[in-house]
């Protein structure tokens, strides 16, 4: 876990307070072990008197220790505890789906993230408990983006992808940038309705200063704020975390996301010049209800709080896949060529004739790129950005092959884990989309990876939505440019080396790419179709 805040933290009176709540809750603790039942924790490292596994889980790459352990204790369920508080990490798609996805009643709750509420995140869906506002944002997100519901955003998505290529061909080196303010105009269109034509729009900046401050927020549930919330009141001058002064910092910026587009959307709602978005629908929906009297099930506040979500939870998220996608259409350009081969047969470009007429890439094309797509699939395996996905928390005590789950346990999915087990995968370091080939098609028919968007009750409601943006913006860009190693001062090519920064919603590591302009003809009549 990371406890990167731990030492800063530790002024005298702060470690009063710790070593008081940690006694009592260590009696309380003791209070209720008689109620227990007899069955064991599943194994894990042996923790310390009062902190238990306290240091003994990395700040970096935890997903790291618990695969060690597994192997270390032949189980694919670990145990931990720190600070009194019982940690379950699944290494295995068994154990995450029987776990959180059969059983997920019991395991759809959520810790409490007081670091993400005092940066202004807490009517959040991501980080609300389990309960009555949990249900309501859930059902607001899940009826507008369901497989069917998300094709009413296709057009935007097509427009954008198409946009960014087309910025692409003025300046090809800027694809992190391209790629950036298409996935940020995507999401505020479709939260708010806002269009972000261009990188001056002050909306950039807003997001900016809104995801740089969530993403360095560290892992979700984790600083001492988290473990401690009572600390969230200690003022400025007796020396609060960093983490803590950081989320002070960080409301501002919060704010302003979640209030300056709501104010530019709400004016076009009123003057009925907004387009579709998630604001319109559900705000439509609220003064419909208002006017006609129909019991209200939800406020303004609900509405404005789960349109920021939108966008917090599918800007970067949509935009780090995207990212990863380049590094390895890169890294792998025998794939690739594959790749290109079955996109020119779909669109009808032929090099060798010459009255051939090709067609820009469309979601009509998606069932037909079976190669693209099984790519999309193995670069999700090969590089899961949020290894340990977000911790969700158990209600009730269960027992799950003979062990104790305690209520109230973390419940972990180490994706990271599932994605190189070799029960699963054979040689799974070695990246091949034709693992996914069926065995009626002659391949091994290897499962799709599971646990990128998490599971149950909480899994990431905007997949769908998600991998329609990569794979539109992946057909376009690969209809026009071939994405290749930069060459480096030796001759030789940079292969870029996959790696994921740690914070809320993982970022593929700084690597370099190229693009390659392949086909000029289908770049005019990209550049014609916007
Ligand atoms: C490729 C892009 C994306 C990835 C990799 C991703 C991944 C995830 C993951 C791992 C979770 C946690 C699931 C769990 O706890 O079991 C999650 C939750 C969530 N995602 Fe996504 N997501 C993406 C895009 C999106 C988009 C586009 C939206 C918006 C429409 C979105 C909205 C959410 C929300 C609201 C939650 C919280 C759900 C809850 O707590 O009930 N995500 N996502």
């Amino acid at each position: 876990m990371a406890f990167d805040n731990l030492p800063p933290l530790i002024s005298p009176t702060v470690l009063v307070t710790a070593a008081a709540s940690l006694l009592l809750y260590f009696l309380f603790s003791l209070l209720r072990r008689s109620q227990h039942s007899a069955l064991p924790l599943p194994p894990g490292p042996p923790g310390r008197f009062l902190v238990g596994n306290l240091g003994d889980v990395s700040a970096d790459h935890p997903e790291e220790d618990y695969m060690r352990w597994g192997k270390e204790y032949n189980s694919d369920v670990i145990h931990v505890k720190v600070l009194g508080q019982h940690m379950i990490c699944l290494n295995s798609v068994a154990a995450a789906t029987e776990i959180l996805d059969r059983r997920g009643a019991n395991y759809c709750d959520r810790p409490r993230f007081a670091l993400f509420e005092v940066m202004g995140w807490g009517l959040t869906l991501t980080f609300l408990r389990w309960g009555q506002q949990f249900k309501l944002h859930r059902s607001l997100f899940q009826k507008t983006f369901t497989a069917s519901n998300v094709k009413v955003f296709r057009p935007i998505q097509l427009h954008e992808a198409r946009k960014a290529v087309v910025d692409l061909l003025e300046q090809p080196d800027k694809w992190e940038e391209a790629t950036l303010l298409m996935t940020t105009s995507i999401i505020f269109r479709i939260a708010f309705g806002q269009e972000i034509t261009d990188v001056s729009s002050p909306y950039c900046e807003m997001a900016a200063a809104a995801n740089e401050a969530t993403t360095n927020g560290g892992i979700a549930g984790t600083s001492l704020i988290d473990l401690f919330p009572p600390a969230r009141f200690l003022p400025d001058w007796i020396n609060p975390s960093p983490a803590l002064r950081h989320a002070r910092n960080s409301r501002k910026a919060i704010q302003t996301i979640h209030d300056v587009p709501w104010a530019a959307s709400l004016k076009d709602i009123e003057a009925g010049t907004a387009p579709p978005s998630f604001m319109r629908t559900h705000y439509e929906r609220l003064q419909e209800s208002i006017r006609s009297g129909k019991p209200i099930e939800m406020t303004e506040r609900d509405i404005k709080g789960a349109t920021g979500a939108v966008f917090i939870a599918g800007g970067n998220s949509t935009w780090s896949t995207v990212l990863s996608n380049l590094m390895f259409l890169a890294k792998n350009p025998a794939v690739q060529k594959r790749i290109l081969e079955e996109i020119d047969s779909v669109l009808g470009v032929s090099a060798d004739d010459p009255s051939s007429t090709p067609r820009l890439p469309t979601f009509e094309d998606r069932p037909n790129l079976p190669r693209l797509d099984r790519f999309l699939q193995e670069v999700q395996r090969s590089l899961p950005l949020n290894p340990l996905v977000i911790p969700h928390k158990s209600l009730k005590e269960d027992e799950y092959r003979g062990m104790r789950i305690p209520a109230g346990s973390l419940v972990l999915a180490n994706t990271k884990a599932m994605a190189a087990d070799p029960h699963v995968y054979q040689d799974p370091h070695i990246f091949d989309p034709d693992r996914y080939i069926s065995t009626d098609e002659g391949g091994r028919g290897e499962s799709f990876p599971n646990g990128n968007f998490g599971f149950g009750r909480r899994k990431c409601p905007g997949n769908f939505l998600a991998m329609a943006t990569v794979y539109m913006f992946l057909a376009t860009l690969l209809s026009v440019y071939e994405v290749e190693m930069v060459i480096g001062p030796d001759g030789k090519p940079i292969e870029p080396q996959p790696a994921v920064t740690i914070g809320l919603g993982g970022h593929p590591a700084p690597f370099q790419c190229q693009l390659r302009l392949r086909n000029p003809a289908m770049a005019q009549l990209l550049k014609e179709s916007i």
